[in-house]
C-alpha cells in the first residue's frame, strides 16, 4: 500500500477520496514507525541505550511495552538525558549508568539531521552530551528518522547545530565559536526558554549554543576538534561516524541502512 506523508499539514480530503485508498501518516507516524523497527534489533538481555527525543520516545514506549508483555526480558536501560530516565522508570525499565555498565549492547535515538555518510546532528532537544558519551559505547548505534531529517550535508537544514558550553563567560565562548566559521557565515545564538528568555540550562547546569550555518562547514572532523579545543566548550552536536545503522521512514515506507 502506498503510504502518503502529510507532515503537519491538513490532509486534502477531496484528493483522498477520488484517489486509490492510501494509508495517511503525520510525521509522527513516520517516527513511530522508525522507532518500531528499530525495537527489532533489541533482544533479551541487552544493555540498552535509551535515546531522546520525540523520535526516541516511541522507541523507549515500545521497550517497555514488550518487557511487560514478556517478550522481552533482562534488559538495562541506560538513559540518556533525565527526561528518559523518569520516562523509562515509569514504564518498568530496570536503569543502570555508564559507571557500571561502561559498554553496551544497542543504543536507539533520533537526530536533527543525518547526512549522507550517516553522520549526525544532534541536541536541538538538548541531551547531546550524554547522548555523545552512552552512545559512543555501543556496540551497534541505530538511529531512526522520518525522512524529513536527511540533509545534503551537516547544517544544511538551516536549523542549528548545537554547542554545549560552560555558563561562565558564555558571550565570550559564543563569540569565539561565531568567529570559527565566520566563512561559512555562521550565527551563533544563546538557546533561551520561550517563555522567560532565560538560559536553557542542560541536564549537565551547562548553556546551549546554537549555530546556524550558511554553508557548508566541510570537514566536519577539523570542524568538531577546532569547537572543541576553545575553553568553554564542553561537547558539540555533530555525531561524526557514530551511527551503525539508519532507519527512515517515509513517504514510500521504510529503510535500514547499515554501515
Ligand atoms: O537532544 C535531543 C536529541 O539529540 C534528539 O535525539 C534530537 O533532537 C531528535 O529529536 P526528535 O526525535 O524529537 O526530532
Amino acid at each position: 500500500m502506498a503510504l502518503a506523508y502529510l507532515g503537519s499539514k491538513k490532509p486534502n480530503t477531496a484528493a483522498i477520496m477520488s484517489s486509490p485508498p492510501q494509508l495517511i501518516l503525520t510525521q509522527d507516524d513516520l517516527k513511530k514507525i522508525a522507532a518500531y523497527k528499530a525495537v527489532e534489533f533489541v533482544e533479551s538481555g541487552m544493555v540498552l541505550g535509551l535515546g531522546t527525543g520525540s523520535t526516541a520516545k516511541h522507541a523507549t514506549d515500545r521497550i517497555g511495552e514488550l518487557l511487560r508483555q514478556g517478550k522481552l526480558s533482562n534488559i538495562i536501560g541506560i538513559p540518556t538525558s533525565t527526561k528518559t530516565h523518569e520516562q523509562a522508570l515509569s514504564l518498568g525499565i530496570p536503569l543502570s549508568d555508564l559507571d557500571t555498565h561502561p559498554v553496551l549492547d544497542l543504543a536507539i535515538d533520533g537526530a536533527d539531521e543525518v547526512d549522507p555518510d550517516m553522520n549526525l546532528v544532534k541536541g536541538r532537544g538538548g541531551s547531546l552530551l550524554r547522548e555523545k558519551m552512552i552512545e559512543g559505547c555501543c556496540k551497534k548505534f541505530v538511529v531512526i528518522v522520518d525522512e524529513s531529517k536527511l540533509v545534503d550535508y551537516v547544517g544544511g537544514s538551516g536549523l542549528a547545530m548545537p554547542v554545549e558550553i560552560v555558563p561562565f563567560c558564555w558571550k565570550f565562548t559564543a563569540e569565539k565559536l561565531q568567529s570559527l566559521f565566520e566563512e561559512a557565515g555562521c550565527v551563533a545564538k544563546l538557546r533561551v526558554l520561550s517563555g522567560s528568555g532565560e538560559p536553557y540550562v542542560t541536564d549537565n547546569g551547562n548553556f546551549i549554543v546554537d549555530l546556524y550555518f550558511k554553508k557548508d562547514i566541510g570537514d566536519l572532523r577539523a570542524a568538531g576538534d577546532a569547537i572543541l579545543r576553545l575553553a568553554g566548550v564542553v561537547e558539540h552536536g555533530m555525531f561524526i561516524d557514530m551511527a551503525t545503522t539508519l532507519i527512515v521512514a517515509g513517504e514510500l515506507g521504510v529503510t535500514v541502512r547499515n554501515k
